[in-house]
């Protein structure tokens, strides 16, 4: 008998692996930490998930233990577990999932010379040994051989002979990503004169992007935000147009983005606020695993709330884990946090280097922080002894995670997680998901309401009275064109009712939920419109950078005149993106100071805090934006919120349009009068009738999740049904249909065995094309009564029957939520 360690890799394959642990590791090989084992012909990196005794027939050895404490507590482990059973993936991705990024060793191996170039008498073997002398020392990555050759693939077959020869070794070496991933590539503006060699859209949109940023950039993020190409970078460079360098990565010592706040004493609670707070305290206490529902109106303090709770917690001396989506991880929410417990707070967020990840959930795991607030993958952050876990804005669709495996639901890994550790979970919102309505009116969680606003001074200024919530008006824009002949995209009133908070000096939002200039280009004599050559869908406009943009891969082209289809000139902009609306304000209101929030003017570090302070100090009067702006915001002087088309996303073929729009109108809605000024909301739309709009008009969540919960339960549909989701791509349309029509046989057979399970599809996703990838679903669909497990399995079985041939994909999808 000797010790053996079952291991998880952290790969896609799925399974756990069996190692002999040598003496010297059995100390440290404990379930939890990490380990390089042998895997094929590879080396990599797995975690331990159990030790045990056994016969050593044919295992291979551990080959190092990489972490002296365990990188994942038991507690993670066993959810990883969990997860990774529950969504349908390898328990290796699950447990790449909780940890951070740049943890994975990666082994390569690289190849050193020992002999003289000439001690190889062919011209190849030559080369080889010539590249590697100049690398002399710290050798060369075999993988790199390739193109010291200029061919496709390693000549394996000549590096054999050549190291039997002995002129040359190659070993495996280990790369910790965490600990090179310090240096990388920087971008500046170089000085070179502009224009005149400026070509491509792509090397216009990197230089406007430079200039915006006006600072040095991590090139990664440069490439990422404008779509460009290190040769885009390349040609600037030689035009000396940008500056390229690789530099050290900014880490912070703490990894976080620390600024003094000053501390804040907690407000007195209004009554509903108290309820609520001692139901939650009320659980803490007798550490009684309970979920709770905070449903309160959007300004009715559950911020305030969460704060005690937290604090409760810490005073008992637990830890809590605060999510939140990634949006809202704005200035205001952070300060609000760290005014209450300073740096006892670590805050993460997707900005972060993977040398700041690292530390930062380091020092959470020894215990330096014992409040963590972040975005969906803060849910596994290694906190030990939980009391408390806070998920703000439960019904955000960023709970989940689309890519990569594991296509986790954030909010139900919270439940789960809280559960298994005894600890409370408050899932807060003013739009509650329809999921978790159900589950509170089956009373699986515990309601709480608060009903009303945060009371504010009345009119005579000593008596206190809830700020009403804001009376929304309908603009209804089809008879705006008629009567009014409006052309642009605000209407009468609405420029109305800015000019009036103008004039009184308060701040207005308003909402466009799409970016870009105008949606779609389209010649007015042929019809002819640009579409992606990569992806099914039409280029959008965007006239900062002057080029045209698919919104799914990045793709940038320049804007075509005349018509390329028939040569006509006459190329119309049909609708409007935020661009375009920001330029109708400053046409309309040359006096208005306006700010622009979209994923164009987000895409650099920190540029959603400059623009949200901008506004909070007063900066500017009108904050323009796509559902950015919507959610979360905090500012005492906005008084109008205007949604330019409420239509935006309300009519896709998707089972949840009608919710997610009811949830945007009443979140943005909430933006105005929060405070002592009163505030108004203005919707124009060209479908007045919709119910997700006549009950966001009202206020009235009940009355809409009543008859949403009616439909979904007539059809079937989640909360009172479950679905997994097939998606499967492939480079060609007919090989993809193929394996989605094997697909569709192996879950029909496997769904004919279970009563109720239904199989819909294939068909091809909405939109059947994203960046070359042919792309085909298929639905299960099952009644809520199915046990989880038992539809796991289903498709588990039905997997194991269908082969997929290289090249093509298949992702396995549980709750599914949106269309992609
Ligand atoms: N008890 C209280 N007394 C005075 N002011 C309060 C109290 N509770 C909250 N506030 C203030 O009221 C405002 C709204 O509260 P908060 O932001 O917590 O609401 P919320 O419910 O989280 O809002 P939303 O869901 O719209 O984001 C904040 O400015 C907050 O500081
Ligand atoms: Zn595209």
């Amino acid at each position: 008998m000797a010790a053996l360690a079952h291991v998880v890799p952290l790969t896609s394959v799925d399974g756990v692996y069996t190692y002999r642990v040598p003496d010297e590791m059995a100390a440290e090989a404990v379930p939890g930490a990490r380990v390089l084992v042998p895997f094929g012909r590879r080396q990599i990196t797995g975690v331990v998930a159990e030790r045990v005794d056994g016969g050593t027939d044919g295992l291979k050895p551990l080959h190092d233990v990489l972490d002296a404490r365990p990188a994942l507590p038991p507690d993670l482990l066993a959810l990883t577990r969990w997860v990774a059973e529950y969504y349908l993936c390898a328990w290796g991705e699950a447990v790449k999932a909780a940890l951070p990024s740049g943890t994975e060793v990666e082994s390569r191996r690289v190849a050193r010379a020992l002999a003289p170039p000439d001690a190889w008498d062919e011209k190849r073997g030559r080369a080889i040994l010539r590249a590697l002398h100049e690398r002399n020392g710290t050798g060369l990555p075999v993988a790199a051989l390739a193109e010291v050759l200029n061919r496709k693939t390693v000549p394996q077959n000549l590096l054999r002979r050549m190291e039997a020869a002995g002129v040359l070794e190659v070993e495996h070496e280990v790369q910790d990503a965490s600990v090179t991933a310090k240096t990388a590539r920087h971008l500046r503006l170089g000085d070179g004169a502009e224009d005149a060699e400026v070509r491509g859209a792509k090397q216009r949109a990197l230089l406007d992007w430079l200039a915006e940023a006006g600072e040095v950039v991590l090139q990664a993020e440069a490439l990422a935000a404008t779509g460009a190409s290190s040769s885009t970078v390349k040609s600037l460079e030689t035009h000396g147009l940008v500056e390229a360098f690789d530099a050290e990565v900014e880490r912070r010592a703490d990894g976080m983005d620390v600024e003094a706040v000053p501390p804040a004493a907690p407000l007195d609670l209004h009554p509903a606020q108290t309820a609520a707070l001692e139901a939650i305290v009320g659980a803490i206490q007798t550490a009684r695993a309970e979920t709770f529902l905070l449903h309160g109106v959007t300004g009715s303090g559950k911020t305030e709330v969460y704060l005690r709770a937290l604090r409760e917690a810490l005073d008992r001396g637990k830890s809590a884990i605060v999510l939140v989506p990634e949006i809202a991880l704005t200035p205001q929410t952070v300060r609000r946090f760290r005014a209450h417990f300073g740096d006892r707070v670590a805050v993460l967020h997707s900005r972060m280097s993977p040398g700041e990840r690292l530390d930062a959930w380091t020092r959470i795991r020894d215990g330096v922080y014992p409040i963590v607030i972040g975005p969906r993958s803060a849910v596994f952050a290694p906190v030990g002894d939980l009391g408390l876990v806070v998920v703000d804005e439960e019904h955000e669709a960023s709970y989940k995670q689309f890519d990569p495996a594991p296509r986790y639901h954030a909010r139900d890994v919270a439940v789960m997680r809280a559960y298994r550790a005894g600890a409370v979970c408050v899932l807060g919102s003013a739009t509650p998901s329809m999921e978790t309505v159900a589950n509170a009116n089956a009373e699986k969680y515990t309601r709480l309401e608060m009903p009303e606003r945060v009371p504010v001074r009345g009119p005579d200024g000593t008596t206190r009275q809830p700020a009403p919530l804001p009376p929304v008006r309908v603009i209804d824009l089809t008879r705006e064109r008629q009567i009014r002949r409006l052309k642009g995209a605000l209407s009468h009133d609405l420029r109305e009712a800015i000019t009036a908070r103008l004039a009184k000096g308060e701040q207005t939002i308003l909402l466009q939920n799409r970016r870009g200039y105008a949606p779609v280009l389209t010649c007015d004599d042929c019809g002819w419109t640009p579409a992606c050559r990569d992806c099914a869908v039409s280029l959008t406009v965007h006239k900062a950078s002057h080029n045209l943009r698919c919104h799914y891969c990045g793709r940038a082209e320049r804007i075509p005149r005349p018509c390329p289809s028939c040569g006509s000139p006459a190329l119309a902009l049909l609708g409007s993106g935020t661009q375009r609306v920001e330029e109708e304000i400053e046409e309309v209101f040359p006096e208005a100071r306006v700010l622009r929030m979209d994923l164009d003017t987000t895409s650099r570090k920190g540029a959603h805090r400059k623009i949200l302070d901008r506004f909070g100090r007063g900066d500017a009067d009108v904050l323009l934006g796509t559902q950015m702006v919507a959610k979360g915001l905090d500012f005492p002087r906005v008084t109008l919120v205007g949604v330019v088309e409420a239509d935006t996303g309300m009519l896709l073929p998707d089972f949840r349009a009608a919710e997610r729009t009811f949830q945007l109108l009443a979140q943005v809605a909430g933006r105005a009068g929060r405070h002592d000024l009163p505030g108004e909301v203005l919707l124009q739309t060209r479908n007045p009738e919709h119910p997700a709009l006549q009950f966001a008009l009202r206020h009235d969540f009940h009355g809409f999740a009543l008859g949403e919960l009616g439909e979904r339960m007539a059809l079937g549909y989640p909360p009172y049904g479950r679905l997994v989701g097939v998606e499967v791509k492939g480079p060609h349309e007919g090989s993809t249909f193929a394996l989605a029509d094997r697909w569709g046989a192996a879950l029909r057979t496997e769904a004919g065995r279970v009563a109720g399970v239904e199989v819909l599809g294939p068909v091809p996703a909405f939109v059947g094309r994203v960046k070359r990838w042919w792309r085909v679903h298929l639905l299960v669909k099952a009644p809520r009564s199915l046990p989880a497990s038992v539809l796991a399995s289903l498709v588990r079985t039905a997997e194991g029957r269908v082969k997929t041939p290289s090249g093509h994909r298949v992702n396995l999808d549980v709750d599914p939520v949106g269309l992609y």
